[in-house]
């Protein structure tokens, strides 16, 4: 059973159980910020609940254009630990601010992976070099509008990450949404925040069976594919606090995000 949910305290993703360290419960989540509009709003709660931040190439340039009206505190307060990409969108400007402030600027050239991957690979690497620790939840500020290409892209590329990652979302001003494995998932649902519509989707597998409850139209053992049904424009119901999804195959979950 995975149990998830997003919080009034910023994401708050947890599947399956949480390490504990000297019988506390020790969670750590990374932010990787994409190149895609974001709330200020939502850009403070998403950093406030990470303790690694990392821009994705043209990312940087979104982050410094939200905080940098705050003047020298805020660009302070908001600093990147990594920003790494082809870095063919990080504007000259945001370049030598962040420079000047010492974060990490990494240029890979590969043009088989995104920029996206490269800082995916970042993380990995940071998680190799300290072994001992939990796993970061990894949250993707953006991803899930915008160019559908890039878009496709996150659904593909975290559909593939489940297999080596416990934990992914993606956060945008609209939407969350993160990838449900086969199984039985609890999603926790602070209606204050989220809502009213949801979806259940099934890309990259050819069906799936579904079973729900805590929707507003439930499925009970119903096939789902990209071909058939699709539970698209489905509500979550305010009388509910859980939401359960049985599904045989891996589907994405997504959620309206209200106004923060
Ligand atoms: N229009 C978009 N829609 C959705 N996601 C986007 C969009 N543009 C960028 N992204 C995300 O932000 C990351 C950084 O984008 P950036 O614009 O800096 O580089 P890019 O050259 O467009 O992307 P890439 O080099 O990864 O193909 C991308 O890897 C992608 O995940
Ligand atoms: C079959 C195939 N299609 C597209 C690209 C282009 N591409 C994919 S990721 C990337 C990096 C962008 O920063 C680029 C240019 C490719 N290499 N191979």
């Amino acid at each position: 059973m995975c149990t998830r949910s997003w919080n009034t305290n910023g994401a708050h993703a947890q599947t399956h159980t949480p390490t504990q360290t000297n019988g506390t419960t020790h969670r750590r989540r990374a932010l990787i910020i994409l190149n895609q509009p974001f709330s200020p709003n939502l850009l403070k709660r998403v950093w406030a609940s990470s303790e690694w931040h990392c821009c994705a190439d043209g990312g940087a340039n979104r982050l410094y254009d939200v905080v940098a009206s705050g003047g020298e505190d805020a660009l302070l307060q908001y600093k990147p630990d990594l920003i790494k990409g082809d870095l063919d969108s990080l504007r000259p400007d945001v370049r030598e601010s962040y420079a000047s402030q010492g974060v990490e600027i990494v240029y890979d050239a590969d043009q088989d992976s995104t920029d996206l991957m490269k800082c995916v690979a970042a993380l990995q690497a940071l998680e190799a070099a300290s072994a001992d620790e939990p796993e970061y939840e990894l949250v993707l500020l953006g991803g899930l509008a915008g160019r559908l290409d890039q878009t496709v892209h996150t659904l593909s590329y975290l559909h593939k990450l489940r297999k080596t990652r416990r934990s992914v979302m993606a956060v945008t001003d609209d939407n969350i949404g993160w990838v449900l494995d086969s199984g039985k998932h609890e999603v926790h649902i602070d209606h204050s925040v989220l809502g009213p519509t949801c979806g259940l989707l099934p890309v990259g597998v050819e069906k799936t069976l579904l079973t729900t409850s805590g929707l507003r139209w439930n499925l009970e053992n119903h096939q789902s594919s990209f071909d058939g049904l699709m539970s698209t424009s489905n509500h979550l119901v305010k009388a509910e606090e859980v939401v359960r999804i049985e599904t045989s195959n891996p589907i994405w979950w997504t959620m309206e995000l209200r106004d923060l």
